[in-house]
C-alpha cells in the first residue's frame, strides 16, 4: 500500500521523464537479443518515414505532367513521372512487408528472451524474497505487462521517428506555400497532449494497483484447473463459489476499464472535431487558391494530401509520445523486478573450497520469518556428526522444517552460527553446500515428467545413466514400480501430459526419496518421509536410510515414533526451542515431552489393536 502511495504521488511529468532513464538499458537489451533485426527495423522505419513525402511529390508531378502534356502534346514526361510514382509505391509496399516480417520475428524473440530473463531472475532469488508477497506482485507485474512492453516501446520510438520524418518532409510542401498553415497543423494536436497524459497516468495507476488482485484471480483459476486441488473443489462443491470470486474480481476490473475507455472516447471525439474544423478551413483555402489559378491542379491534389497527412502524423506523434510515456512507466516494473537484490553469495570467488561434510552444528541459532512478530527458532544448538542418524520430533509448528531450511541454506538471515566442519557456513558457496546435501521436503514436487527425470533431477550429471537411476530407485524401494512402468525409466509420470501414469501418494514419495538418494551427498535429510507411507513401507524406508547414511550424516523429521526410536540421537522441538535431546532410552527416562508424545502414540496403537481383536 505504501508503495502505491509512493507511485501515486510520483505520477508526475517528472516521474515519467525519469522513467525514460531506462531507455538506454532497454536498447542495450534489445540490441543484444538480435543485432541484425534491430538494424533492419530501424532502416525500414526511416525509409517508411521518407516515402510518403516522395509519393506526394510523385503524384503531384504525375498529375501536372498530364496537364502539361495536354498542352504540349508530348507524352514522354507522363511516362517518366508514372514510372517514378509506380516505383515509389512498389518500394513502399516492399519496405512495409519486409518490416512486418522482421517485426514479427523480433517481437516473439524478445518475448521469449524476456521471459527467460524473468525466469532466471526468479531462480536466483533467495527463498526469503520469493515468499515475500511484494516480490510476488513485482514478479506478476513483470510477467504480465513488462515482458511485451519493451518491444512496444521500441516500435513506438521507431514509428515516432518515422512519423516525425514524414511530418516534417510533408509539412515542407505546405511551408513552401504558407508557413503558418503547416505550423497550425503541427502544433494544434499538442493541445490534447496534457489531457491524454493525465488519462494515461490514471490507467497506469489502476493497473499498478491491480497486481495483488490479478494474482488472486490467477490463483482461483489455478485451483479450478489443476488436478491436485480439483478433487477437493469437486468434493466440497467449491467450483461455483470460486468462479463467483473470479467473476467479482474481473467485473471490478471491467468497470474500471469501462470508465477509462469512456473518458478516452469522449476526449478523442472532442479533439478530433476541432482538428477536422481546422483542416476543413485549410483545404477550403487551398481550393480557393486553385480556383484563382494561384496553384496548378496537381499541386491542389498534393497539398490536400499533405494537409491530411500532416494532421494525421502530427496526431500520431502526440499519441506516440503519450503511449511511450505510459509504456515507460510499465518498463519501471520490469526493471523493478530484475533489479531486486539477490543476496546469494554464490559468485563469491574468495569462498573456501568445501570438502566432505563431517559435522554440522547449530550454535545458538534464532530465526524470525520476515514480516512476522515472534521468533520461530529460539537459540537452537545441536551437532550432527558423520555416521550419526538423528531424528527430529515435535508438535506441529514447533519449527522443525524451518530448521531444515536453514540447514540447507535456503534462509540465511538467522542469528547465531551454523557451522560445517567447525567453520562458519558463510565461508562456503551455497551451491557447494547444497551439492553435498540430499533432501526430501515435506512439500516435495511431483514432476509431471518421466520417471528418469523425476529421479535424475537429484543429480543432473547422471540423469542419462540408467544404472545410477535404478540404483537410487532400489535404495528407496521404488525399483519394482519403475520396472512395471510401460516405458521403464522413460515413462511419463502424472496425468498432466499424454500417456502419463499416475502414482499413489506413497509411490510419489518414494520417487522423491530416490531423487535425494541420487545425489552423492554427505548429508541426507528427510522431512516427514513417511507421511504417505504405510507402516511396512515406512520401516522399509528407514532401514534403507540407515544403510545409506552409515558413514554419512542422516537427519529425518518424523511424527512416527516406531522409526524415531532407532535413531542414534533424537532432538525434541517445542515452540521453536530444543527442550530435550538424547537416545530413545535417555529421553524415556527423562519423563518429559518425548515420553508423553511416545506414550500417546503407543497407547493409541494398543487401543487400536485391542479394538481389532475384539471384532
Ligand atoms: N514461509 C513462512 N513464513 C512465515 N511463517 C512461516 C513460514 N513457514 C512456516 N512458518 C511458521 O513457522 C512456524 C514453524 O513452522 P515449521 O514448518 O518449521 O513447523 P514444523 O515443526 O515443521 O511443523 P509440522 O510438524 O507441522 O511440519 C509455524 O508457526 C509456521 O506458521
Amino acid at each position: 500500500m505504501d508503495e502505491l502511495k509512493y507511485y501515486s504521488s510520483n505520477f508526475s511529468f517528472k516521474s515519467i521523464l525519469s522513467s525514460f532513464s531506462y531507455w538506454p538499458r532497454l536498447f542495450k537489451l534489445l540490441w543484444e537479443i538480435n543485432k541484425a533485426y534491430f538494424i533492419l527495423i530501424i532502416g525500414c522505419s526511416l525509409l517508411q518515414g521518407l516515402i510518403p513525402a516522395f509519393l506526394i511529390i510523385a503524384t503531384q508531378g504525375f498529375i501536372n505532367s498530364i496537364v502539361n502534356s495536354q498542352n504540349s502534346g508530348a507524352f514522354s514526361d507522363v511516362f517518366f513521372s508514372f514510372a517514378l510514382l509506380a516505383g515509389a509505391t512498389i518500394l513502399n509496399e516492399l519496405v512495409s512487408v519486409m518490416k512486418g516480417y522482421v517485426e514479427r520475428l523480433y517481437e516473439s524473440l524478445i518475448g521469449y528472451r524476456l521471459n527467460e530473463t524473468i525466469m532466471s531472475k526468479s531462480n536466483d532469488l533467495p527463498l526469503e524474497s520469493f515468499e515475500d508477497a511484494d516480490v510476488q506482485d513485482k514478479l506478476k507485474r513483470a510477467q504480465s505487462e513488462a515482458s511485451y512492453r519493451p518491444y512496444q516501446i521500441f516500435s513506438q520510438i521507431l514509428s515516432l521517428i518515422s512519423q516525425a520524418v514524414t511530418l516534417f518532409s510533408v509539412a515542407a510542401i505546405l511551408i513552401i506555400w504558407k508557413w503558418w498553415v503547416a505550423c497550425l497543423l503541427i502544433v494544434f494536436p499538442l493541445v490534447s497532449f496534457i489531457s491524454f497524459l493525465k488519462l494515461g497516468q490514471e490507467e497506469f495507476e489502476i493497473h499498478f494497483r491491480r497486481a495483488p488482485k490479478t494474482r488472486e484471480s490467477w490463483y482461483l483459476s489455478f485451483l479450478l484447473t489443476k488436478d491436485n486441488s480439483f478433487k477437493e473443489v469437486k468434493l466440497f462443491k467449491l467450483g461455483s463459489y470460486l468462479i463467483e470470486q473470479y467473476k467479482r474480481i474481473f467485473s471490478g476490473f471491467f468497470e474500471e476499464d469501462k470508465v477509462i475507455a469512456k473518458k478516452r472516447s469522449f476526449m478523442s471525439i472532442r479533439f478530433q472535431f476541432l482538428n477536422e474544423i481546422v483542416s476543413a478551413i485549410i483545404i477550403f483555402m487551398i481550393a480557393f487558391a486553385a480556383f484563382n489559378k494561384e496553384i496548378m491542379i496537381g499541386n491542389l491534389v498534393g497539398m490536400i494530401q499533405a494537409v491530411t497527412m500532416t494532421q494525421g502524423n502530427s496526431q500520431g506523434v502526440v499519441q506516440g509520445i503519450l503511449s511511450l510515456c505510459q509504456n515507460s512507466l510499465y518498463m519501471k516494473q520490469l526493471f523493478a523486478f530484475l533489479d531486486l537484490e539477490v543476496k546469494e553469495e554464490d559468485d563469491d570467488s574468495s569462498a573456501e573450497e568445501l570438502g566432505e561434510i563431517e559435522s554440522l552444528e547449530f550454535r545458538n541459532v534464532s530465526f524470525v520469518y520476515p514480516n512476522t512478530a515472534n521468533l520461530t527458532l529460539k537459540h537452537i544448538s545441536f551437532t550432527l556428526k558423520k555416521g550419526e542418524t538423528v531424528a527430529v520430533v515435535g508438535k506441529n509448528g514447533s519449527g522443525k522444517s524451518t530448521m531444515v531450511k536453514i540447514l540447507t541454506q535456503l534462509y540465511s538471515s538467522y542469528e547465531g552460527e551454523v557451522l560445517i566442519n567447525n567453520q562458519d557456513v558463510r565461508k562456503y558457496r551455497k551451491s557447494d553446500i547444497r551439492q553435498r546435501m540430499g533432501a526430501v521436503f515435506q512439500d516435495f514436487v511431483h514432476y509431471e515428467m518421466s520417471a528418469r527425470k523425476n529421479i535424475g533431477f537429484g543429480n543432473l550429471q547422471r540423469m542419462l545413466e540408467d544404472e545410477s537411476i535404478l540404483n537410487a530407485a532400489e535404495r528407496s524401494g521404488v525399483l519394482p514400480l519403475v520396472n512395471k512402468l510401460n516405458r521403464g525409466l522413460d515413462s511419463q509420470l502424472g496425468r498432466w501430459f499424454e500417456e502419463g501414469e499416475q502414482l499413489s501418494g506413497g509411490q510419489w514419495q518414494r520417487i522423491a526419496i530416490a531423487r535425494a538418494f541420487m545425489r552423492e551427498a554427505d548429508v541426507y535429510i528427510l522431512d516427514e518421509p513417511s507421511s504417505f507411507l504405510d507402516p511396512e513401507a515406512e520401516a522399509d524406508i528407514f532401514s534403507r536410510f540407515q544403510d545409506l547414511v552409515e558413514d554419512k550424516i542422516g537427519l529425518f523429521i518424523s511424527h512416527r515414533f516406531s522409526s524415531v526410536k532407532f535413531a542414534d540421537k533424537i532432538i525434541v522441538f517445542d515452540n521453536g526451542e530444543i527442550i530435550e535431546m538424547g537416545s530413545h532410552e535417555e529421553l524415556i527416562s527423562l519423563n518429559g515431552l518425548y515420553k508423553d508424545l511416545y506414550d500417546t502414540q503407543v497407547n493409541a496403537i494398543v487401543r487400536e489393536e485391542v479394538h481389532l481383536q475384539s471384532l
